[in-house]
């Protein structure tokens, strides 16, 4: 059974297509990189896959069922910086509340085995030194690792991260790559990633999708990532550059910051 089935699937808002008639599928424990330009449609396909958008027609099945059926079996990780930061929780508690909205408690009293998980959460991504800190002391790459903790406090069959290493600096681009390989490996959680620069997470993409509101191309980074396809989409500056056993995607401005840095 696929993790994520689609077929003819066009997502719209008030009847304006901002998807349309992309037809795809996700293994179980596949990593699928979602490529595309600003408003192809990358977030409304996140979304609807995780059941916060529900505006669409064609099919769309999450491990056999509809997306809202299969709420519980789905971690979504937003951009860190869509959190408001005013309310003065620490790493701990941001990543308890992803184990106490999952089981539905009303209040705001954290369950010991709820904390005794968000700690467990906090070691796997790194920071269990920071657990008393105030979440918006963080770091970039910490915070974003606090939120995967409490995307993974839930145990997650699929895991969608809404453009992750965005904002982040090349080093704590490199952390949070590192702990997605983590979960990828140790876990074996299926994850869709929507990115604009797709080479920090070449390592661990088994598929890139390209989307520019409909379907560009679909397969593995080899077969995505040509010359001729990138430069469809993001015009004729757009390369794709060979180093050594790698590739190397440059699909707008030129930021080159050494390996495994990000062109966009
Ligand atoms: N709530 C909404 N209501 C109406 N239109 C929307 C809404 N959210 C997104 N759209 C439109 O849907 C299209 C796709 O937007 P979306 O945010 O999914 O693209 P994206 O690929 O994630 O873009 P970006 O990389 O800039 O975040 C855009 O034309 C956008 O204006």
């Amino acid at each position: 059974m696929a993790a994520i089935t689609a077929e003819n699937l066009t997502i719209t808002y008030e009847g304006v297509p901002a998807v349309e008639g992309v037809t795809f599928e996700v293994e179980r424990g596949e990593t699928l990189l979602l490529l595309g330009p600003n408003g192809a449609g990358k977030t409304t396909l996140l979304k609807t896959i995780a059941c916060f958008h529900r505006e669409y027609r064609g099919e769309l099945k999450v491990f056999d069922m509809p997306p809202c059926e299969a709420r519980e079996l789905i971690g979504y990780v937003p951009q860190s910086h869509s959190l408001n930061e005013r309310v003065p929780v620490t790493a701990l508690e941001v990543v308890a509340m992803g184990g106490i909205y999952k089981r539905g408690f009303s209040h705001f009293k954290i369950p010991k085995h709820v904390l005794e998980k968000a700690e467990d959460a906090l070691n796997f991504v790194g920071l269990s030194n920071v657990q008393g800190k105030l979440f918006r002391e963080l770091s970039g790459g910490q915070k974003q690792r606090v939120l995967l903790a409490r995307a993974l406090i839930s145990d997650p069959k699929l895991l969608l991260l809404d453009e992750p290493l965005s904002a982040l600096d090349p080093s704590a681009r490199a952390e949070v790559s590192n702990v997605l390989g983590k979960i990828k490996r140790e876990r074996g959680i299926t994850m869709v990633i929507t990115t604009h620069d797709v080479n920090p997470l070449l390592e661990i993409g088994d598929k890139v999708m390209l989307i520019n509101r409909r379907l560009i191309a679909f397969g593995k980074p080899e077969e995505v990532l040509r010359d001729s396809v990138i430069k469809s989409v993001y015009g004729p500056l757009a390369r794709v550059i060979p180093v050594e056993d790698r590739l190397f995607c440059i699909t707008g401005d030129v930021h080159l910051h050494g390996h495994g840095g990000g062109g966009r």
